[in-house]
């Protein structure tokens, strides 16, 4: 397996607080890869650096091979990377279709945003049935979909998911979830950032645990639950 997005040794920090002292994160081709840990850990910290929202002050963050420390949103993009934000970040007034389409203004040259719009249809037959509908006027489950639909328009080979289940009833957590599988099914490898640990490991196939900005735990999803460190401080032992 190649690497997709490799991170290493990854320092950074607001102002003079230092939030990430070493982190380490090597997501392969094709994987769902997840980032744990406390609140306050440091995970967004890690996402805004690999989307240059926050320069590190140390380190390196490659994507296919190249290092794209600095590179703005839009190459990223072009590169083939996506990433979706954590807070509810529909356009309320706007149809669920301009939301989708206001994702395909983003996308590399070359993708076609009607045809892009139909494979995101297919994968959530739902948005087809709604697309006229105001997106703030959804539920909750509904608008992450259109989130998620969203940012599948730009056509990415690797998609940043920060909590994609945040604030989901336990139906649509599950929903969620079989949805970023769907998507890596469909060739998209995957790093997201979860709470709900358990139910994330399930379906990634390698987890990291991030504690004081430094990488502390990583190993394949089905056997990070076995290690008592991590058990007793995700699963209260
Ligand atoms: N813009 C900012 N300015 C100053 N400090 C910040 C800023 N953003 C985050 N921090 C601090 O950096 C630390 C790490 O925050 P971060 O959001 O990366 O954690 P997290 O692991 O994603 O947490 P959570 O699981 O609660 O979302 C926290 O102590 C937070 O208060």
């Amino acid at each position: 397996m190649n690497s997709m997005l490799h991170v290493d040794g990854l320092h950074a920090g607001y102002g003079k607080a230092l939030v990430l002292n070493g982190v380490d994160i090597e997501v392969e081709e094709g994987a769902i890869v997840c980032l744990i840990g406390p609140n306050g850990a440091g995970k967004s910290t890690v996402f805004r650096c690999i989307y240059n929202l926050l320069s590190p002050s140390r380190g390196s963050i490659t994507f296919k091979g190249e290092e794209i420390t600095g590179l703005s949103q839009r190459e990223l993009l072009d590169r083939g990377l996506g990433y979706m934000l954590q807070r509810d970040a529909v356009f309320p007034e706007m149809t669920v279709r301009e939301n989708l389409e206001l994702g395909g203004y983003t996308a590399p040259d070359g993708v076609d945003t009607d045809d892009r719009l139909a494979e995101v249809y297919d994968l959530f037959p739902k948005l087809s049935t709604r697309e006229s509908q105001q997106a703030g006027t959804l539920s909750g489950g509904e608008r992450q979909m259109v989130e998620f639909a969203r940012g599948l328009m730009q056509d990415p080979d690797m998609l940043l998911l920060d909590e994609p289940s945040a604030g989901l009833s336990p139906k649509n957590i599950d929903t969620v979830f079989e949805k970023v599988l769907e998507i890596n099914e469909l060739g998209v490898t995957i790093l997201m950032i979860e709470q709900n640990v358990n139910t994330a490991l399930d379906y990634a196939d390698r987890g990291y645990v991030l504690e004081n900005g430094q990488t502390r735990f990583d190993g394949p999803a089905e056997t990070l639950l076995d290690q008592p460190e991590i058990r007793d401080a995700y699963l209260g032992g």
